[in-house]
């Protein structure tokens, strides 16, 4: 693990006036899980947005398995490709089957015969557990498995890096547990990942860096038992008392 797949210098987007990254510098070498982590509005979903160049950084560079993204002449269709996404709101396509929505972007993207997009596909909804499920609409599925479709729609691209934004903030409490156990699974294997979470527990026991965001900048890094376990700065300290015991402070 030691190879940088994710090189991004000096970032920073405003929207208008406002200054969301304020100078973001990160290094993720193959094969890690960074979490991040930070209030409301710090900056954490624009961050992992500018990996992708779903959002166009202000200034900056953002560097993928050796392509540079912000190079104004990259193929940016091409380039995302490397990148998988999953949003919090898993943004399936409701009227096509869940197989037909993992093939689409494989053939329309990557130009891949219908069979093989097909087994591909399959071969994605079996590692996440949902192999009995290619014939079911989205709607027919729990917000727990259409999660999980998700996550196996972007690894039908083949990435080499993927990014979660709060892949269970819109889940029930009793979902949680199962799209939490795919990722750590993908971590296992040893893919790359960027994941935007208040999932602390998984942060801790999976993550091997955890970053605290606020303000649109990273103010500590480290691994999670130091980040989560020991923060030496004063405002992850603060948060972390906020998240991690919100019905006191909600009642103090
Ligand atoms: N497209 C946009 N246009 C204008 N402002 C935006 C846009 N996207 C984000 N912002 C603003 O940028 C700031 C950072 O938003 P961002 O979603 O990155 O924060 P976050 O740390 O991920 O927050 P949360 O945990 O609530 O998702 C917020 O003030 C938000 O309102």
């Amino acid at each position: 693990m030691t190879e940088p797949i994710i090189e991004i210098t000096g970032l920073c987007k405003a929207f208008g006036p406002l200054e969301v990254l304020k100078g973001i510098d990160l290094t993720v070498k193959r094969g890690e899980v960074v979490c991040i982590i930070g209030p409301s509005g710090s900056g954490k979903s624009t961050m992992l947005r500018c990996v992708n160049l779903l959002e166009e950084p202000t200034a900056g560079k953002v560097v993928v398995d050796g392509v540079e993204l912000t190079d104004p002449d990259c193929d940016i269709d091409r380039a995302r490709t490397r990148v998988g996404m999953v949003f919090q709101g898993f943004n399936l396509f409701a009227h096509l089957s869940v197989l037909d929505n993992l093939t689409i972007a494989q053939r329309k993207v990557l130009g891949r015969p219908k069979g093989d997009a097909e087994l591909v596909a399959r071969e994605n909804l079996a590692k996440v557990g949902l192999g009995e499920k290619a014939g079911s609409m989205p709607g027919q599925l729990s917000g727990g498995q259409q999660q999980r479709v998700a996550i196996a729609r972007a690894l039908s691209m083949n990435p080499e890096v993927m990014l979660f934004d709060e892949p269970t903030s819109a889940l029930d409490p009793e979902l949680v547990g199962d799209v939490l156990g795919v990722m750590r699974q993908l971590a296992d294997d040893g893919m790359t990942m960027l994941v935007v979470t208040h999932e602390m527990q998984f942060a801790r026991e999976v993550a091997d860096r955890v970053l605290f965001m606020d303000g649109g900048y990273v103010v500590e890094e480290g691994p999670a038992e130091q980040v989560i376990g020991a923060p030496r700065e004063e405002r992850t300290r603060s948060f972390l008392a906020r998240v991690l015991d919100p019905v006191h402070n909600a009642g103090a």
